[in-house]
């Protein structure tokens, strides 16, 4: 596994990292148990090249590797940045395409090559490891590819990256490269074949694992696939691939896959990119159900509807959430994991009320079943009157003005770095209620000045995840109401609460 999230996906727009986070990311892709930590282009800027000098000094476990054109000031200072690593790679690279020899390099295909053993050789002056790319090689002519190929053995490449820049490919066409490749190549037998495909059309890994078939013995990748454009392979998702269909692959990693989700949620923390809920392996629904149907035969045996363990790649266990589309078996589960048991009719009843409330709040929680079973009316709650923001530079103080669940005005103030941090405060204080987001996201909806914004976030308390959602022609109003949304539900009661128990 090479990991290039520190390369190719902080050099992706949004995903720029500062050395101090680099450094940190680092370690945590060493203790995930990837083989090459791909660190950055030590020549595109100083602080790239102080990153990448830190994370070889300090970074144990993997291979450093550093990225290079084939250009002598770019390889000199992949040396001198991973001069201290324990196990230094200089990774280095040359277009191959018709479309970039003509257009961007301006090189025929005999410069291309020469530029390939220069650089190749260049390297193996300072280290060992040295790994070359053949760019946009899914776009090039084979022949052409194993005579780069070739000659970069000769010069004294040990692996052999052929990119899918564009994300172009497809899984068979790719694995067809390989075979040919591995067959044709002067020397292929002593050097590793690697994939680094891009999502531009969705199939980054799945044409990665289609090179694994061809002989691909590394493939490059980042976590949670970022990258240039629509990103890389995603590390997460090839890991687990090879891993539950280990039967199929006739390949393996040394991934500690428990950790796929705490550095998931580093990286998140980091650039401040949330993943989609429905993202394979990390995403927040890869291991919740909330249809009926699904419920049931997770109830029955989770092999049902889920491939694999969800604490194998982190995660606490599996969620039954119920909602508008949770059917009898999980709503009776979840009474009896409440101490209720309930008769056929009173069930039935239960049910109604709760798919009723499900059209004011899209989940069902423990207390509000509860409150269901004893007869609690829900209460209106906070809501919000009035709120206003004053910047003070760097500092903003939000003042807001609620009505409590019995009516009665609360009127609160509190700062913080942002207009969001001290609405939130302000909320929090007046409320009493404090809770830790685990995401905050804010849409417009509709068009033009018309458009109202939706605001949504979800905060996890304890095991339960509760969402809350509010819309206004006020951003910063949705955001409050969305807030409240997620507090009243807090004040009815809500607690620490058992995880469902699904089935063996
Ligand atoms: C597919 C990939 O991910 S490739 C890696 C992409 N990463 C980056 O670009 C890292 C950040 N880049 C940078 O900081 C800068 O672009 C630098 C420092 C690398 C180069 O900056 P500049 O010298 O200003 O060049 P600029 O970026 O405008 O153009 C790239 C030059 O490299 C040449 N070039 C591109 N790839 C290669 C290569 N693999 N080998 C040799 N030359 C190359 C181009 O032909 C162009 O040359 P020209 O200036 O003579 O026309
Ligand atoms: C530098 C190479 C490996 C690259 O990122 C690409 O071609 O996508
Ligand atoms: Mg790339």
């Amino acid at each position: 596994m090479f990991d290039t999230t520190l390369r190719d996906g902080e050099q992706s727009p949004g995903f720029t990292m500062n050395a101090a986070q680099k450094i940190l990311f680092a370690h945590a892709l060493a203790d995930l148990g990837v083989d090459v930590i791909e660190a950055g282009f030590p020549n595109s800027s100083p602080a790239d090249f102080n990153a990448v000098q830190t994370i070889a000094r300090e970074v144990r476990g993997a291979s450093i590797a550093a990225l290079a054109r084939c250009h002598p000031a770019d390889i000199e200072a992949c040396a001198s940045a991973l001069q201290h690593a324990a196990a230094p790679r200089i990774h280095t690279f040359i277009s191959t395409s018709p479309l970039h020899r003509r257009h961007k390099l301006n090189m025929s295909r005999e410069q291309v090559i020469e530029h390939a053993i220069m650089g190749v050789t260049l390297a193996r002056k300072h280290v060992d490891d040295v790994e070359f790319s053949a760019e946009d090689a899914l776009r090039t002519e084979r022949e052409f590819l194993v005579d780069v190929f070739s000659a970069a053995i000769e010069a004294g490449a040990r692996t052999l990256n052929v990119p899918d820049t564009v994300g172009y490919t497809t899984p068979a066409e790719i694995r067809a490269l390989f075979d040919y490749l591995r067959a044709h190549v002067k020397g292929a037998e002593h050097v590793v074949f690697s994939a680094h495909c891009h999502n531009d059309l969705g199939l980054a890994v799945a044409n990665s694992l289609a090179a694994v078939e061809g002989g691909a013995r590394q493939v490059e990748c980042t976590i949670n696939g970022i990258g240039e454009r629509a990103g890389n392979a995603a590390l997460e998702e090839l890991v687990m691939a090879l891993k539950v269909r280990r039967g199929y692959y006739a390949a393996d990693t040394r991934i500690d896959t428990r950790r796929l989700l705490p550095t998931s949620r580093l990286l998140s923390r980091i650039t401040g990119n949330q993943v989609q809920r429905n993202k394979a392996i990390v995403g927040a629904n890869a291991f919740a159900h909330e249809s009926g149907i699904h419920q049931h035969g997770m109830l029955k045996h989770r092999d049902t509807y889920e491939i694999m363990r969800p604490q194998d790649v982190g995660w606490e266990d599996s969620q039954l959430v119920l909602g508008r589309h949770s059917g009898r078996a999980a709503v009776a589960d979840r009474l009896r994991h409440l101490g209720y048991v309930l008769d056929d009719a009173r069930l039935d009843q239960v049910i109604a009320e709760a798919k009723a409330l499900t059209q004011t709040q899209h989940v069902i929680s423990d207390r509000d079943l509860q409150r269901l079973v004893e007869g609690e009316s829900f209460g209106p709650g906070w809501r919000v009157s009035a709120l206003s923001l004053t910047d003070y530079g760097q500092r903003t103080r939000a003042h807001v003005d609620l009505s409590d669940p019995d009516g009665r005005h609360v009127i609160h103030s509190a700062e913080g770095e942002g207009p969001v941090a001290a609405l939130f405060a302000a909320l929090s204080q007046a409320t009493g209620v404090d809770f830790v987001l685990e995401s905050y996201e804010v849409h417009s909806m509709g068009v033009g000045a018309d458009a109202r914004g939706e605001a949504n976030l979800s905060a996890r308390i304890d095991f339960e995840v509760m969402t809350g959602q509010g819309t206004s022609r006020d951003v910063l109003e949705a955001s409050a109401i969305a807030w409240l949304d997620v507090a009243n539900r807090v004040l009815r009661g809500q607690q620490a609460q058992p995880r469902i128990a699904v089935g063996a």
